[in-house]
């Protein structure tokens, strides 16, 4: 391995007991670059981020992070790097500046650096007027953000981010991506895991698609999304105003039909093989009686990449997911033993 990459992994592995939840996975990180980790619960997104952060010991494989290696050198590691975990680490009773000055000095930095960093860290976050407030009268948001700030107090060259969104409404989550962007903006590498697809897209420069422990996929949004056009596969939103179960097993049932997908209660997404696909799921349609609203072609989607990858679609694992922290409250911490 050459160092000139913010990371270069070779052959990372992961065995909780007989159970290997990183498989023998090798990729480079570009510096400066936005890199997203995609994949279904339980993909091992996570374990990868834990190891590359020193949190987790490989099994076996190498790796260099910002040119240290990870087993033999992992105090440097971990003096360069940022963690954006799951779990939110502040202390409700503290101020803003409070938990960050906490932060601070645990990081052994001097006491003037940490002051002036503090400033420019709420100030990039749009909260230099909440400094002095305590952490409890802020918003989810809000907590989110000092939460991302608190791991670039060190201003580290690396900054790793589990799941940055994961269970925040829809205004937050586009504020906490366009931080990620600034973030990056001023220079920092950010690795990101990720399992909503839509995300991976908005803010990767290039993305990992991963799935039982291994990457299956590793490319720009762009690239990634010509191996769905490479299989020979077109892309069909449907809208039938009176789609029933029945139908969707017709047009499943087709033999151009490689993968159906119901978005919500009138629409399906289709993809088909062969030149005749479009011509065949309307007649299918047709002929059961349904009432065709819109039809058109579209561009493929992540979504679509995964399924053209793995055979099987990452949508209702990752919902499933979703559902399940928010029933549980943001950002529950998992029960985890190295
Ligand atoms: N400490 C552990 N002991 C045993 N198994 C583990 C441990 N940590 C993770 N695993 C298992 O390894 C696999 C990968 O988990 P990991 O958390 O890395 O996945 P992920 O892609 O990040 O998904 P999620 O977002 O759900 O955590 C899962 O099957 C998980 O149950």
């Amino acid at each position: 391995m050459t160092g000139n990459n913010a990371i270069e992994v070779k052959g990372l592995t992961k065995k909780f007991g007989d159970f290997t939840a990183v498989d023998n996975i090798s990729f480079n990180v570009n510096e400066r670059e936005i890199f997203g980790f995609l994949g279904p619960n339980g993909a091992g997104k996570s374990t990868t981020i834990r190891m590359l952060c020193t949190l987790a010991r490989p099994t076996s494989g190498d790796a260099l992070v910002n040119g240290y290696d990870l087993v033999k050198e992992a105090v440097k590691v971990r003096e360069s790097i940022g963690l954006v975990s799951e779990k939110m680490i502040m202390y409700e009773q503290l101020t803003a500046a409070e938990n960050l000055r906490f932060f601070g000095n645990l990081y052994a930095m001097p006491k003037q650096k940490i002051e002036a960093r503090i400033d420019e860290l709420l100030k990039l976050v749009n909260m230099t007027e909440w400094k002095n407030t305590q952490i409890k009268k802020y918003s989810t948001g809000m907590r989110q953000r000092i939460n991302v700030v608190r791991a670039l107090l060190t201003e580290p060259k690396i900054i790793f981010m589990d799941e940055p969104t994961l269970g925040l409404d829809p205004q937050t989550t586009l504020s906490i991506r366009e931080l990620i962007r600034d973030i990056n903006r001023n220079g920092t590498t950010v690795i990101l895991t990720t399992h909503a697809m839509v995300e991976a897209e908005a803010l990767s420069n290039r993305i990992a698609i991963i799935d039982h422990g291994k990457i299956i996929a590793l490319d720009t949004p762009h690239e990634l999304k010509k191996l769905v056009k490479g299989n020979d596969l077109t892309m069909f939103n449907a809208r039938i105003s009176n789609l029933t179960p029945v139908m969707i097993e017709k047009i499943k049932a087709l033999d151009c039909v490689a993968a159906i997908a119901q978005p919500d209660a009138y629409d399906l997404k289709i993809s088909a093989r062969g030149s005749d696909g479009l011509d065949r799921i309307i007649d299918t349609i047709r002929a059961n009686g349904g009432n065709i609203a819109a039809f058109n072609t579209t561009e493929p989607t992540l979504e679509d990449v995964f399924l053209s990858v793995t055979g099987k679609e990452m949508r209702d694992q990752a919902n499933e997911k979703a559902t399940a922290r928010h029933r549980h409250g943001p950002r529950a911490p998992k029960a985890r033993v190295r």
